[in-house]
């Protein structure tokens, strides 16, 4: 049977995904990292009234046009008490930094740069520039003002905006909801004590929590032994659930044990593809089971969490009407690399900084993809495309990124 290269595989998925359309009400606090599922007006002006930028003086800069004048102090204006009146010839009022400008006052003195003349007047030691020190009302923006269109991800500098506009709740995309389910008759959940032939089901967390990383929420269906009725009832769950992504670890491949396809294809699945030319990650199956997209990932934890990166994450994004996580990067290569067969590699490997300033990737001399000692142990994975010729150290060669906010 031939294998997909990964370029096609992964197109072939992600051109029939279908953003999240549903959206949800959520408080300020909680939209970090969400998307806006509609345009979101300003709905106030800000400044709401000219105010002054600085702690000093609000006067007429007409009145500084002979040397040497003295303004008389008639009162303050301080943040959230405004000065009842207004400035008059000859007339100047104590202000502070966001209060409002009174009637009358087009500029302010800093007060680094004023004197007291006595009898409760003031000096400019400093000369004056029209309108200086003053903030605009409106001049950040008006009411009605579309300051973030729908589809803006919400993050530090636009949950300020928001806030500052008024807005106390946001109304964002849902999160694309993915159900994980690892299969196999020898796994136990971490916390359990195995018995001989056991292993600890590890990998749903690596992929919940890349998932989550990637912006969805998850449902953890658990550990289904290697039997077809026990996967199907834990994929109704899913389904029950409005799953928008089902991922299956595990029972992939072609083994007596491997039941995951034909399981899900009598429940109902349309197989899409299955098996790409990837190393690790070859038994990688994709399919449709109502509306729901369906990853069934290798059950090697390496291979489970490659194929993550590569299907399960891009896959979010686009359901989460977020931008892809850039991960590609370019790295020298601190060994020669072999000449590669017909599968993408992507071998595990430590990065650091070379003299120039760029990065010098090191691969693990071993590279099972059951060895997840050394897959914490990396930094990135090198990309050998196929058929690639033996390349010696020193060489340019395409990397990802494991930790892209990391590493940047
Ligand atoms: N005759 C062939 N055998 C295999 C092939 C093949 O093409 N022909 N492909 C190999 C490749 S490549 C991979 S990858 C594995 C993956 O196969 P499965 O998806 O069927 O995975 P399992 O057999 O269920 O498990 C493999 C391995 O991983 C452990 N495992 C399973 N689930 C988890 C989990 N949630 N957390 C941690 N570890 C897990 C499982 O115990 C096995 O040790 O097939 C090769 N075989
Ligand atoms: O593709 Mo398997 O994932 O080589 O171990």
């Amino acid at each position: 049977m031939s294998l997909l290269p990964v370029a096609e595989a992964q197109a072939r998925l992600l051109v029939k995904v279908r953003p999240v359309a549903d959206y949800e009400t959520v408080t300020l606090s909680d939209a970090s990292r969400r998307v806006l599922a509609t345009d979101l007006p300003a709905r106030l002006t800000q400044p709401p009234f000219n105010a002054s930028a600085m702690d000093g003086y609000a006067i007429r800069h007409a009145d500084l046009s002979a040397p040497n004048t003295s303004l008389k102090v008639i009162g303050v204006s301080a943040a959230g008490h405004a000065f009842d009146g207004s400035v008059a010839e000859g007339e100047a009022v104590r202000i502070f930094t966001g209060a409002p400008l009174p009637e009358g006052a087009d500029s302010v003195l800093l007060q680094e740069d004023v004197e007291a003349t006595g009898d409760g007047s003031i000096r400019s030691t400093y000369p004056v520039r029209a309108g200086q020190h003053m903030r605009r009302r409106g001049q950040d923006f008006v009411d009605g003002e579309i300051v973030l269109p729908h589809g803006t991800v919400m993050d530090f500098t636009r949950l300020t905006v928001a806030a500052a506009m008024n807005h106390a709740t946001l109304t964002v995309f849902r999160r694309p909801l993915v159900a994980i389910l690892a299969t196999g008759d020898e796994l136990l959940p971490p916390g359990a004590i195995p018995g001989p032939s056991q292993i600890l089901a590890s990998s749903t967390f690596g992929i919940a929590a890349l998932a989550r990383q990637a912006g969805a929420d998850i449902l953890d269906l658990g550990i289904a032994p290697d039997d077809s009725a026990a996967i199907t009832a834990a994929v109704e769950r899913a389904r029950d659930a409005g799953a928008d992504v089902i991922v299956t670890l595990g029972g992939a491949s072609v083994g007596d044990h491997d039941l995951v396809q034909a399981t899900l294809v009598a429940a109902g699945m349309q197989l899409d593809f299955w098996r790409i030319a990837m190393r690790p990650g070859k038994p990688l199956m994709v399919g449709s089971l109502g509306l729901a997209h369906v990853l069934g990932l290798p059950g090697n934890p390496v291979s489970s969490l490659v194929c993550g990166i590569l299907f399960l994450e891009p896959l979010i994004r686009k359901l989460a009407s977020l931008p892809p996580i850039q991960r590609a990067a370019t790295s020298l290569t601190a060994t020669p690399l072999a000449a590669n067969n017909q599968r993408q590699d992507y071998l595990r490997a430590t990065l650091s900084r070379s003299p120039d300033g760029g990065w010098s990737a090191e691969p693990f001399g071993k590279q099972d993809s059951s060895m997840m000692k050394i897959f914490a142990q990396a930094d990135c994975l090198i990309v050998r495309p196929p058929n690639a010729p033996a390349m010696p150290a020193g060489m340019p060669c395409p990397i990802l990124l494991l930790r892209p906010d990391l590493q940047g």
